[in-house]
């Protein structure tokens, strides 16, 4: 049996799977994402550490002695700095952390050229970025770090007792050199930014450590089990659901929503509007689109209104699409695709002596549909047109919020069939790596060949949504919505 763990943003998810690629169990634990000041998003590395203790018992239970190899996947773009045994200097800074702004003017001083092999649209929130503001904001923590790591990368180094990387996460740093799977070690120095605290880059399948004995007894399995590298959330989500062929496209709605479409090269955006990054097997890469706000917006107005999930959906769906004229920007930390700007801020618009709490709901819930849209927009203006679509995530289950998605995007889409397909591509990794007897740290750029019983031939789960004919209503809420986003957007 294999172990998959995904580090998401708001709740790590655990997942055993059979060697034939069947799921055993799933489980989850969450933990608070905090903004100790405006813009900022960070979390604490020992929720995580806990929370993995919680979901991984309640999936192996029995099996412990079972367990063959564990993979990991993780929240993208964010930065953990600590020693080297692994204990954070800090909090983690989070990629919906909006702190950095001013530290991309540096990167912008280099020039289009030198900016080149990072394939992707400068963003706040991602470590590069991040670790800039560390170097001037907290000047001892940046001297002190031995390691500057991503979260599944941590967890790893916490697990195991050795620092690695792989290149699906190493490509969402605006560190690396996304079409070679290195570190942008030029670039690095010309921003003067440290390159000593940044960890080896080894296939995603390579075993990168072995569990050590006190990791073993926190997660209730036997000592010196292989952890592979893993994957980036997103590169792992593919996987698990068997995306691995050009062209095949996934909306993942967690905290964050993203759409990921598969490729054979790095193929630049020549609107620079979305993401490049590598894929959780070798020469793949795949083009994203990402939106801050889903989950963390939706988690934000149902506490607000004091409703549990089952009441927010129940309620927001008595009303009628369009809201009755009430338009929410679901903004809380600024937006990435299509706009790629951390000024906006959250709103609702339109609203009347007519509007109750479940307008509230369901104006939160099309506006973060509308931003998934958008963000589908730029991905088709890259040259793409995907006539389906599979759904993932955590904030993907419940039907009615599906409908409205497939609604406003005007695609059927499949629903997978694991609660956490980022788990469940970290348990396939996981499987990979031991079926090829790899050495440690092996580099991940030698030839690969997929062993059979690859994750390619999973088959996705048939559940699909069949969007309805574009309703009125709907469709001139969406207007609104596009154009309503200067208003929410502000200089720096
Ligand atoms: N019915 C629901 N139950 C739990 N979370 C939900 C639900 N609907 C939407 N969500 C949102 O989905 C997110 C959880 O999805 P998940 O894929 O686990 O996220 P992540 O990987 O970012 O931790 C949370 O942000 C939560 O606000
Ligand atoms: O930002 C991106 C991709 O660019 C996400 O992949 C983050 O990693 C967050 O993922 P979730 O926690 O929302 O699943």
């Amino acid at each position: 049996m294999f172990l998959g763990i995904d580090l998401g943003t708001s709740s790590l998810k655990a997942l055993l799977m059979s060697a034939d690629g069947t799921v055993i169990a799933e489980a989850s634990h969450p933990y608070p994402v905090n903004a100790p000041h405006p813009g900022w998003a960070e979390s604490d590395p020992q929720d995580w550490w806990n929370a993995g203790a919680i979901a991984v018992r309640k999936v192996v239970q029995s099996y412990a002695a079972q367990v063959q190899a564990i993979g990991l996947s993780g929240q993208m773009h964010g930065v953990v700095v600590c020693d080297g045994a692994g204990n954070p200097l800090r909090s983690a800074i989070l990629w919906a952390d909006g702190r950095s702004h001013y530290e991309l003017e540096h990167y912008r001083a280099l020039g289009t050229e030198a900016l080149r092999p990072l394939a992707n649209p400068l963003t706040v929130g991602m470590a590069g970025p991040s670790l800039l503001w560390l170097r001037q904001g907290e000047p001892e923590v940046y001297r002190m770090a031995r390691w500057a790591l991503q979260p599944k990368d941590w967890l790893r180094l916490r697990l195991t007792g050795q620092a690695a990387t792989e290149p699906s996460d190493a490509s969402g740093t605006l560190m690396a050199d996304v079409a070679a799977g290195t570190w942008a070690i030029a670039l690095l120095e010309a921003l003067h930014l440290r390159t000593d605290w940044l960890p080896p880059i080894v296939a995603s399948r390579a075993i990168a450590g072995t569990l050590t004995r006190s990791a073993a007894e926190h997660l209730g399995l036997p000592a010196d089990l292989p952890v592979v590298a893993g994957a980036a959330d997103t590169a792992a989500a593919l996987l698990g659901s068997g995306l691995t062929t050009a062209g095949d496209c996934q909306l993942t709605v967690g905290t964050g929503a993203q759409i990921t479409l598969v490729g054979d090269r790095p193929t630049l955006d020549p609107h620079g509007c979305t993401h490049l990054f590598h894929a959780a097997l070798p020469n793949q890469w795949y083009t994203l689109a990402a939106m801050q706000n889903a989950g963390l917006a939706l988690e934000w107005v149902r506490q607000l209104l004091g409703l549990s999930w089952a009441d927010l959906y129940d309620q927001a769906f008595t009303v009628e699409p369009g809201c009755d004229g009430l338009v929410c920007l679901p903004y809380l930390t600024g937006e990435r695709t299509p706009h790629l700007d951390p000024t906006p801020t959250g709103a609702w618009i339109g609203l009347g002596l007519h509007h109750t709490r479940a307008h509230l709901a369901r104006a939160t819930l099309e506006g973060v549909a509308f931003a998934i849209a958008q963000g589908f927009a730029a991905l088709q203006a890259t040259g793409a047109n995907p006539d389906t679509l599979y759904l993932a995530g955590g904030g993907s289950l419940h039907p009615q919020w599906r409908q409205l998605l497939a609604d406003v995007l005007q695609r059927p889409l499949h629903s997978v069939e694991t609660q956490s397909a980022s788990a469940k591509g970290a348990a396939l990794l996981a499987r990979l790596g031991i079926g090829q007897d790899r050495q440690i740290g092996e580099p991940w750029k030698e030839k690969q060949a997929i062993p059979g019983g690859s994750a390619t031939q999973i088959a996705p789960a048939p559940q699909i949504t069949i969007p309805n004919s574009p309703s009125p209503a709907l469709e001139t809420a969406h207007q609104r919505f596009a154009q309503l986003y200067p208003a929410v957007r502000s200089q720096l």
